[in-house]
């Protein structure tokens, strides 16, 4: 296998495959761009079912968190790690410490944090090696508040494009999932006045958003045929796909969930079948803002503000889209490129 010659290659600057025989550690780190500043993406671990499979993922992964945080304005570039094992079985003290021993060998070009699968115990493990990790207990603490108040605000500017007015009174939205993210976002859409569907595998989550929020509760299989304005993927990747886009009614699809499109190609089906898609890195980076606060001391206030301009980049984000009538991810990249480009070319 050659790491230059793979499709998700995409000029990463490094590329660290990670081996610790005594601890069964098998890792792969991969550094994609420093332009914006060191490089920040967290450690997921997975069984895959090959290392051919790790790579790719880890590749696309620490791409996606380049134009991520480059669009959300921060000093960060984008990297990201995977442990190759499984989550359940094969994780140890040893293990963790002997992949932060080398997190801290790259010298601070990339800091880790959670992922899928990660718990905060085990990133506390990696930070007894080193110091390049956010995300600990006890510093910037759980970003899904600042992930929830980003989503909302981008479902806002979503709604602007989509109605007219950013005012979601009255806006049937439904929400899937009601997680950590899911249920501070639809509070929001709640106080607001949107009228809620919500849905969970967790029936207590489902049960609290009924009581408390008013939401009207339907199964996760349903979800899709819901009569609704905005659908908010807050759960899953991958639920928009050419299966569900024949059912959801929606003119918008804006939430908090990670790689919600099935595929890259779903980008420009979505804007065929009219219907506004707000890209999900872009409306979700309230997480990042909040760990990079942590990494390079951000102000509290200037934290808030840099979530609040979620609204405004996805607010250009539509108005180039349907000026050059591309779709909404497309554009996305497009920007993310171009602001990495002006820095590089700054720097002479
Ligand atoms: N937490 C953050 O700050 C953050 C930041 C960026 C992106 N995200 C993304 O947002 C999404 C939600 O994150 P979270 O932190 O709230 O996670 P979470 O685990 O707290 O919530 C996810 C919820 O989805 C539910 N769920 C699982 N399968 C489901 C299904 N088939 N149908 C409906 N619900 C289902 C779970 O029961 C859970 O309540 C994820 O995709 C995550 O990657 C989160």
């Amino acid at each position: 296998m050659s790491v230059f010659d793979h499709a998700e290659f995409d000029n990463h600057e490094e590329v660290v495959f990670c081996h610790d025989e005594a601890t069964g550690l098998k890792a792969i780190i991969a550094v994609h761009d420093t332009t914006m500043g060191p490089s920040l993406g967290g450690t997921r671990m997975w069984n895959y079912a090959s290392s051919e499979e790790a790579l790719t993922d880890v590749l696309r992964l620490s791409r996606g968190m380049t134009y991520k945080s480059a669009l959300a304005g921060l000093p960060l570039g984008g990297g990201k790690a995977v442990i190759i094992g499984n989550a359940k079985t094969d994780k140890s003290p040893e293990l963790f410490k002997a992949y932060g021993r080398f997190v801290d060998s790259l010298g601070g070009k990339y800091i880790t944090a959670e992922d899928v699968n990660i718990r905060t115990s085990d990133i506390e493990l990696v930070a007894t090696q080193t110091r390049f990790v956010a995300g600990t207990e006890g510093k910037a603490g759980d970003p899904s508040p600042h992930t929830a108040l980003g989503t909302y605000l981008g479902v806002k500017a979503a709604a602007k494009h989509a109605f007219g007015s950013d005012d979601l009174k009255g806006l049937k939205v439904a929400v899937q999932g009601i997680g950590a993210v899911g249920y501070d976002f639809a509070a929001y859409l709640a106080k607001e006045g949107a009228i809620l569907t919500v849905c969970d595998v967790n029936q207590d989550a489902v049960d609290k958003a009924v009581k408390e929020l008013g939401a009207t509760a339907v199964s996760i299989d349903d979800v899709y045929d819901v009569d609704m304005d905005i659908f908010a993927p807050c759960a899953l990747g991958a639920t928009v796909n050419d299966a569900t886009l024949q059912r959801i009614g929606a003119k918008v699809i804006a939430g908090s969930a990670n790689n919600q499109l099935a595929t890259p190609a779903h980008d420009k089906i979505v804007q065929d079948m009219g219907i506004l898609y707000a890209p999900d890195y872009v409306i979700n980076a309230g997480g990042v803002i909040h760990v990079c606060s942590e990494a390079s001391a951000m102000s509290t206030e200037e934290t808030a503000a840099r979530v609040r301009a979620i609204y405004d980049t996805l607010d250009r984000i539509f108005t180039r889209a349907k000026a050059e009538n591309r779709p909404t991810g497309e554009i996305a990249d497009e920007m993310a490129r171009e602001i990495l480009a002006a820095k590089a070319a700054s720097r002479g």
